[in-house]
């Protein structure tokens, strides 16, 4: 009997290898391996015994040789195979145990592409899935996390069908993901942002969650190996498991603050913001953002977009919020946050960029992620907008970008007063922004709107004018942009069109 161990990480393969040779096998390694096993007494032949070939190339052909995959491919249930393999005089491998070149880990290590490339491994692919294809009679491991219960059943007379199975699986997988990650970042390095007609993405689980977004379904948290930024790697600093929903209200909330360069906070409920607001510090930013509808901020995910202070974690502790997340805390309110101690505090880095993929029934839909905020900024109004109104037009459009289609937001002084999300109809939205600021009592003489697509009609202009609105800012491109801006110059609004719309379904 015949087991091939070919390793890039060699630790703990001494054991599996052991067990395999009190089993009667012949241990065939290539020479790394072979020195690693023999300096562990293991006895072991090398490859180049079996093929009568050296490695050539500097390593880059060790075990590409068709002793070695006939030995591994051959069918002993197939007369025709066995006697092939016997005039050949190629002996069968019932075992293969394979880990890889770590391209994934050498690529955040930024080498040149000529030393990068070095770390594709060939042979190593090519003996899992030979092992894998011929898994009815062939036990290949492919990760060692696998060899002490591989090494048990070996022990115990063999691995199952179904064990082998599940091995073979695996390393379709692992050779999979491996191919996924190589050709995602050449594509990165060469700058080819078109897909091919198929696609190679790949995701590596990294934790398995309570659940999905409902107790009944099944979650998972997955990293894309080729970003080394984003929420997905945010370090959880206290605080109960961070949930599927967690994750997908701290993006919400993140990405938005992100966006400002003045201090600011991003109150998130169901990825929607329910409150946002720039201040002269993070306290004050935090205040206009919860006073903006504190009664939907309650249980929600708050966002800052520099470090949260002792001060800061005193205000906060005060209240009930699911999640913090900020760049950073310092030592005295990560003390203060801790008398919470089911509070999630979420320390995230920035954000890479990536291709938008949404499921839909039987595929997928892939885009861009929307990183504009406007291509054009033109006034159509003879009333033009103050600077101070200016600012808040660029503030407010600015969130409508994070804000589920209908959006519109109502905004004054770097806050939100009023923010109508997800209603089927624009006027809906406008309706539910004002509603929920008079209900807070802001008075909106003066305030601004924002729109994330076109106006399609003038109530919205006339519902804006009766409580006060002085400008509004939307993409334009309405049939009707006409009709909107001469309700815009009846009541002495200013409007201005950027050309840029920000669907988000
Ligand atoms: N070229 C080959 O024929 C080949 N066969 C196996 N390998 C890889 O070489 C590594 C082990 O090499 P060594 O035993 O020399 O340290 C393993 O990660 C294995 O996946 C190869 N290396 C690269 O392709």
């Amino acid at each position: 009997m015949r087991a091939i161990i070919s390793v890039y990480h060699k630790e703990g393969v001494e054991e599996l290898a052991s067990v395999l040779v009190n089993l009667g096998y012949e241990i065939v390694s290539s020479g790394g391996t072979a020195q690693y096993l023999r300096e562990r007494r293991i006895p072991v032949t090398e490859v180049f015994e079996i093929t009568g070939f050296p490695e050539i190339l500097g390593g880059r052909v060790k075990t590409l040789h068709p002793a070695i995959h006939g030995g591994i491919l051959l069918r002993d249930w197939k007369e025709e195979d066995v006697k092939e393999a016997k005039s050949l005089g190629i002996k069968p491998i019932q075992v293969v145990v394979v880990n890889l070149y770590p391209f994934e880990e050498k690529v955040k290590e930024n080498l040149e592409e000529e030393d990068l490339i070095e770390f594709i491994d060939i042979g190593g692919p090519t003996l899992l899935r030979a092992a894998a294809k011929n898994f009815r009679r062939v036990v290949v491991v492919c990760d060692p996390k696998d060899y002490s219960w591989v090494a048990s059943k070996l022990k115990e007379g063999g691995l199952s069908l179904e064990d082998r199975r599940w091995l073979a699986l695996k390393a379709f997988h692992y050779t999979a993901y491996y191919d996924g990650v190589i050709s995602q970042k050449l594509a990165d390095m060469w700058g080819v942002e078109e897909p091919f007609e198929v696609s190679a993405f790949p995701l590596r689980i990294v934790g398995r969650l309570r659940y999905g977004e409902n107790p009944h379904q099944r979650g998972y948290l997955a990293e894309n190996p080729l970003e080394d930024l984003g929420i997905v790697r945010a370090r959880v600093l206290q605080g109960k498991e961070m949930s599927f929903n967690n994750y997908l209200d701290a993006d919400s909330a993140f990405r938005l603050v992100s966006e400002f360069t003045k201090p600011a906070c991003v109150i998130v409920k169901h990825t929607n913001p329910c409150g946002v607001a720039v201040g002269n510090d993070l306290i004050s930013a935090f205040e206009k953002a919860l006073s903006t509808d504190p009664q939907s901020a309650f249980g929600g995910i708050v966002a800052f977009n520099d470090t949260v202070k002792e001060k800061l974690a005193e205000v906060l502790v005060e209240r009930f919020f699911e999640v913090i997340v900020a760049p950073e805390f310092d030592d005295a309110a990560i003390r203060v946050l801790a008398r919470k101690k089911n509070l999630r505090v979420v320390q995230a880095l920035g954000f890479g960029s990536w291709w938008d993929i949404k499921k839909i029934s039987g595929g997928f839909l892939l885009q861009e992620e929307d990183r504009t905020d406007y291509q054009d900024w033109q006034v159509v109004t003879t009333r033009k907008p103050s600077y101070r109104e200016e600012e808040d037009l660029k503030f407010a459009f600015k969130i409508c970008k994070y804000i589920k289609s209908n959006a519109v937001v109502i905004a004054k002084d770097g806050m939100t007063l009023g923010i109508g999300s997800g209603n089927v109809s624009r006027v809906d939205s406008v309706r539910c922004a004002i509603e929920r600021a008079l209900r807070y009592g802001f008075d909106l003489k003066g305030a601004v709107l924002a729109s994330e697509a076109f106006l399609p009609f003038r109530d919205n202009v006339d519902i804006a004018a009766q409580v006060g609105i002085i400008a509004i800012v939307q993409p334009g491109g309405s049939v009707r942009d006409r009709e909107v801006i001469e309700a815009c110059e009846e009541k002495g609004i200013s409007m201005v069109f950027t050309k840029t719309r920000h669907f988000r379904h």
